[in-house]
């Protein structure tokens, strides 16, 4: 930790992602100076999760004490490691998105009398009313999604209102659902927070508030007027408006708010300065767009357990298969975004079944031998899909639905032109729409896990006919709160806040198209969309393989 000791002022960002939890320290310049991590699967085998999350069909949860655990753990390895948390002067942090935590009637007096000589899960056993937190890998709730858009006027009416129509990992759909099958447990429940504020929530010692641009992804924040919508609260409590709100509290509109200082717990354990101060903490999303400063012509693209693409918007323009949420620094701003299921783990799934190697060589030697084939599509529906809504496997060669490609090696590399001519083709549409943002994309940023992938980074370029960049840092969640918590400090120092010294010198160039795989795939993008309808279809009789 010596290259720490110079330096006067730490940042940290922290990022609980689906099967993760990530830290990232910067320093005044926004140079990253440190990176920790802690797996939940491995590091935390005694919850047994996969891939961080327990699954029972489709519904999808975490137990909330892995996450409370997780914290200790990662704070642990830092303090062997030496880190000076006494020069941190601001943190920040983000989630994984929609996931929500029922705090119990017991838990303000447990948060607020934590005892540093005790482990956190010991202290908070009682905290939790609901004991495992729905995530958005959840799709359990499609009768409180239909019910939602029936009483509010359709899925329209709903998408101009919140950004989004009824989704199922949707906070909103997953306390409809809790308030219906367990109603006991709703009663219990002294709060609701998300991951993004259960962990602010940890370091305060005290309820944090939810932030506008997470709060946007739960179907029950007007993202106009950026206050929670009474008609939308009354659907999703079964008429229990008021005691929804009151579990809800106020949700929070300035990003860089001082929220209050760091708990005694982490001062006397860890040596944090008591001075250190917590700012909301923001979905994961929302925090890789602070990550860059996104102008109009980039988009990034995350690569991570979901695949995210998220857009610049100067205004709301909600579609029915992209969302819009409230900008988590800037006040009047928006941003429009796509999250695919099928990400990661799904292209791990067939990086088993055919190379039968975890080190991803023998993928890539498959993508480093082939050439794309117009003839050749499939579609990778492992999990229920978010757009479309299908489920299955599905190969496609001339048009003809096929048990198998001829090469079945194929599977690698159209597995991932699948995902990215969908991508191309959604943002194409949304580029459409949007009157100011007629010109081509210049730029694609990608972040998450898989962008550390060449091969699958230049397939990437190829499909978009774009160069790809990446940024520093391992994550771009965990580095956009980091930037959030140096950003409030010169705020309070009344400086410039807009992301001043961080420049485009932190990245760099990845891949450059080659125009001639560009031509092919473009010729492709229309039998891509027909195909799509048909499994659309197909998926909904459940002929999938
Ligand atoms: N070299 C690689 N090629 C492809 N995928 C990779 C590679 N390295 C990591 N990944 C994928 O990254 C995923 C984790 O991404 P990450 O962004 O860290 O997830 P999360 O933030 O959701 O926990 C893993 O599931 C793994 O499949
Ligand atoms: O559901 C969404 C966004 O709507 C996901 O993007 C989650 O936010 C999980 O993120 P990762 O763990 O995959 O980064």
């Amino acid at each position: 930790m010596s290259k720490l000791d110079n330096l006067p002022n730490l940042y940290i960002g922290f990022d609980l992602s689906t099967q993760q939890l990530k830290l990232t320290v910067i320093e005044d310049t926004y140079q990253i100076v440190f990176e920790e991590t802690v797996h939940f699967d491995k590091e935390l085998p005694h919850y047994g999760t996969l891939n961080g999350v327990i699954s029972n069909g489709e519904t999808v949860a975490c137990p909330t004490l892995l996450w409370v655990e997780s914290l200790d753990i990662l704070l642990q390895k830092l303090k062997t490691k030496k880190f000076p948390f006494h020069k941190v002067r601001i943190i920040s942090g983000a989630g994984q998105q929609h996931g929500s935590i029922y705090w119990s009637h017991n838990a303000p007096f447990l948060l607020s009398s934590l005892d540093h000589s005790k482990p956190l899960v010991d202290q908070l056993k009682n905290a939790f009313s609901v004991q495992q937190s729905p995530t958005w890998q959840d799709s359990s709730t499609s009768e409180q999604c239909r019910e939602l858009e029936k009483l509010i006027g359709g899925a329209e009416v709903l998408a101009n209102l919140t950004g989004s129509k009824a989704y199922e990992r949707f906070t909103g759909n997953q306390i409809a659902k809790l308030c219906k099958a367990n109603p006991n447990a709703f009663s219990q429940t002294s709060r609701i927070s998300l991951v993004s504020s259960f962990l602010a929530t940890l370091f305060l010692g005290h309820y944090a508030p939810i932030d506008i641009s997470d709060g946007s992804g739960m179907n029950l924040l007007n993202i106009h007027t950026k206050q929670w919508e009474d008609k939308l609260l009354n659907i999703c409590s079964c008429g229990a408006e008021g005691k929804l709100k009151e579990k809800l509290d106020e949700p929070e509109i300035d990003g860089l708010k001082i929220l209050g200082n760091v708990h005694e717990y982490f001062v006397k354990k860890y040596g944090f300065s008591e001075d250190c101060k917590i700012i909301p903490f923001t979905g994961d999303n929302p925090a890789t767009l602070i990550s860059f400063n996104i102008k109009p012509g980039n988009i990034v693209i995350s690569l991570g357990t979901s695949d995210t693409v998220l857009l610049y918007t100067s205004k709301p323009c909600p579609t029915s298969e992209s969302h819009t949420l409230c900008h988590p620094i800037i006040p009047a701003s928006y941003f429009s975004m796509l999250c695919y299921k099928n990400g990661s783990l799904t292209r791990e799934h067939i990086r088993d079944i055919y190379t039968k190697d975890v080190t991803w060589e023998r993928f890539n030697n498959g993508l480093n031998s082939s050439k794309p084939i117009k003839s050749q599509i499939g579609f990778y529906f492992l999990f229920q899909e978010i757009v479309p809504f299908a489920k299955g496997i599905y190969k496609f060669d001339s048009n003809k639905l096929v048990k198998e490609f001829v090469d079945e090696n194929y599977n690698v590399r159209a597995v991932i032109e699948s995902q990215f001519l969908s991508m191309k083709l959604r943002i194409d549409k949304l580029l459409k729409d949007d009157d100011e943002k007629k010109e081509k994309i210049q730029r694609i940023i990608v972040v998450g896990g898989a962008s550390k992938n060449d091969q699958i980074v230049k397939i990437l370029a190829d499909v978009f006919g774009a160069q790809v960049w990446r940024n520093q840092g391992e994550n771009s969640a965990s580095m956009g709160a980091a930037i959030k918590a140096r950003t409030a400090f010169l705020k309070r120092e009344c400086k410039s806040i807009i992301n001043s010294n961080y420049n485009e010198e932190n990245f760099s160039l990845v891949a450059e198209p080659d125009f001639e795989n560009t031509k092919i795939y473009d010729s492709m993008i229309e039998n891509y969309q027909e195909l799509e309808k048909l499994v659309i279809q197909l998926s909904s009789t459940e002929k999938y393989i």
